[in-house]
């Protein structure tokens, strides 16, 4: 089945295009990785097929049904997440929130169903030891887990990650990839992920697109990543790089938050 399907897609802002004529398929279970240099229309993309905007003519598709109509099948992870770290809130609980905002109601006590969930998803992604720490004093990787968790609290089809990997150092963006190829491996959910470096999750991309305000490439990675597709985008200094049997991709981009704080 298609977990999502774009035919002639341009999404606008205010009747301005930001990303325009884009064509794709991503089947169930499928990884897609989605690349572009700043301002590309990476995070207007995800937030479209999320529903949080919806300025746009073409055909676009999640599970078969209009994106709004697909909202309980999707899970979102923004780029700048929203807590107020000042509310001391511990992993554990940050986790819960996933289970309790999707039902629209605010709990003063949290159901304990939905503690023992968060638990469980919360050792999922390898952080038992840290459920009663307050968030506020987790390193960058672990909180980037715990917000993953709060995702798979509603049990979603499909995961919309918006730069998972932006302002980590290497280790955790290896912690934060491999849980990533956890999910996918083993509850099969199809996830479209933006990133800036696309080396360190390679390995669990089905799919490469690169987008440039339009489509310039879409397809298996191998297919995508070739010295001419990059260098068209970022410039002449790119390059991919056979390593063994992977490819290593240069593309000397970096993320530049351009809106200013939060809401995104
Ligand atoms: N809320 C908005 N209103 C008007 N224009 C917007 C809005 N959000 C984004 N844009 C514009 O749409 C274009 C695409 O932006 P978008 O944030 O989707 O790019 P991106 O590829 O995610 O960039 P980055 O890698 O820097 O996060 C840019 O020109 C941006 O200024």
């Amino acid at each position: 089945m298609n977990a999502v399907k774009a035919e002639n897609l341009t999404i606008t802002y205010e009747g301005k295009p930001a990303l325009e004529g884009v064509d794709f398929t991503l089947d169930e279970g499928e990884t897609l990785l989605l690349l572009g240099p700043n301002g590309a229309g990476k995070t207007t993309l995800l937030k479209t097929i999320a529903c949080f905007h919806g300025e746009y003519t073409g055909k676009l598709e999640v599970f078969g049904r209009e994106p709004c109509e697909a909202r309980d099948l999707i899970g979102y992870v923004p780029q700048s997440h929203s807590l107020n770290e000042r509310v001391p809130l511990t992993a554990l609980e940050v986790v819960a929130m996933g289970g309790i905002y999707r039902k629209g109601f605010f709990h003063f006590k949290i159901p304990g169903a939905t503690i023992e969930k968060a638990s469980e998803v919360l050792g999922f992604v390898g952080l038992d030891h840290v459920a009663d720490r307050l968030f506020s004093e987790l390193s960058g990787g672990q909180k980037q887990r715990v917000l993953l968790a709060r995702a798979l609290m509603s049990d979603p089809r499909l995961l919309l990650l918006d730069e998972p990997l932006s302002a980590l150092d290497p280790s955790a963006r290896g912690e934060v990839a491999g849980v990533l190829n956890k999910i996918k491996r083993e509850r099969g959910i199809t996830m479209i992920i933006t990133t800036h470096d696309i080396n360190p999750l390679l390995e669990i991309g089905d799919k490469v697109m690169l987008i440039n305000r339009r489509l310039i490439a879409f397809g298996k990675p191998g297919e995508v990543l070739q010295d001419s597709v990059i260098k068209s985008v970022y410039g002449p200094l790119a390059r991919v790089i056979p390593v063994e049997d992977r490819l290593f991709c240069i593309t000397g981009d970096v993320h530049i938050h351009r809106h200013g704080g939060g809401g995104r």
